[in-house]
């Protein structure tokens, strides 16, 4: 199951993306006139809006209920959660999984879904894969806030692995520390070691 959330609402100007799907389609030595193919360009338009639906959301929503907890500031760290994304040198998707971890500050808890919703807001849009690990980082460091926050980033990359170099095993992994973890080491390694533990299911 893809992390995800439920906007996928239109963006305005569908229309004329469905014109530029069928011009894409002739410059692929498509008819877009086909009639089998008549429904192509909404339904690419309409999966554009899907895979972008992030810019349509604000990320803090999901940071806004917290459950005080005297006494809780251990490392809170989810791993496991499945990510799509497009890339944005080439459109292409790139999917993989993503370990969340962060520190709470006076017992701000958080519940443990809205770690994977927050992954799949910056996932759905144009993204390089080190920009999308520091955004989740960054985020629940700063409109938590927490103490600290980590994300490691595993994924592989249609624009590498089909085209181009066409490299199908290779796995890019990126990670990123904000606030307590950028000055602690053994925050850092704890963090890796829950990461590198999980099973990949
Ligand atoms: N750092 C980074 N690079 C990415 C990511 N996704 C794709 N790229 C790279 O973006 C680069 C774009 O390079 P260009 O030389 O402008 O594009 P290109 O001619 O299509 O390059 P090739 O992919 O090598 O064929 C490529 O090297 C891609 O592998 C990402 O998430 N992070
Ligand atoms: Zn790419």
């Amino acid at each position: 199951m893809i992390a995800s959330n439920t906007d996928t609402t239109a963006p305005q100007g569908f229309a004329d993306a469905c014109v530029a799907v069928r011009t894409l389609l002739r410059f692929a030595g498509y008819d877009p006139d086909q009639p089998v193919i008549r429904d192509t360009p909404d339904r690419v338009a309409r999966a554009l809006a899907d895979m972008t639906a992030g810019y349509r959301e604000d990320p803090r929503v999901y940071l806004e209920r917290v459950f005080p907890e005297q006494g809780a500031d251990g490392m809170v760290v989810v791993s496991g959660i499945r990510f799509a994304s497009l890339c944005e040198h080439h459109m292409l998707p790139f999917s993989g999984t993503a370990t969340v971890g962060y520190v709470p500050r006076d017992g701000r808890l958080l519940g443990l879904s809205k770690l994977p919703r927050l992954v799949g807001v910056f996932a759905r849009r144009l993204q390089v894969q080190e920009r999308l690990t520091a955004q989740i980082a960054r985020t629940i460091h700063e409109d938590l806030p927490a103490e600290g926050a980590a994300c490691v980033v595993s994924a592989t990359h249609t624009c590498v692995s089909v085209r181009g170099v066409t490299q199908p095993h290779a796995v890019t992994m990126t990670r990123a520390w904000a606030g307590s973890f950028r000055d602690d080491p053994e925050a850092r390694l704890e963090f890796l070691g829950r990461a590198e533990s999980t099973p990949d299911w």
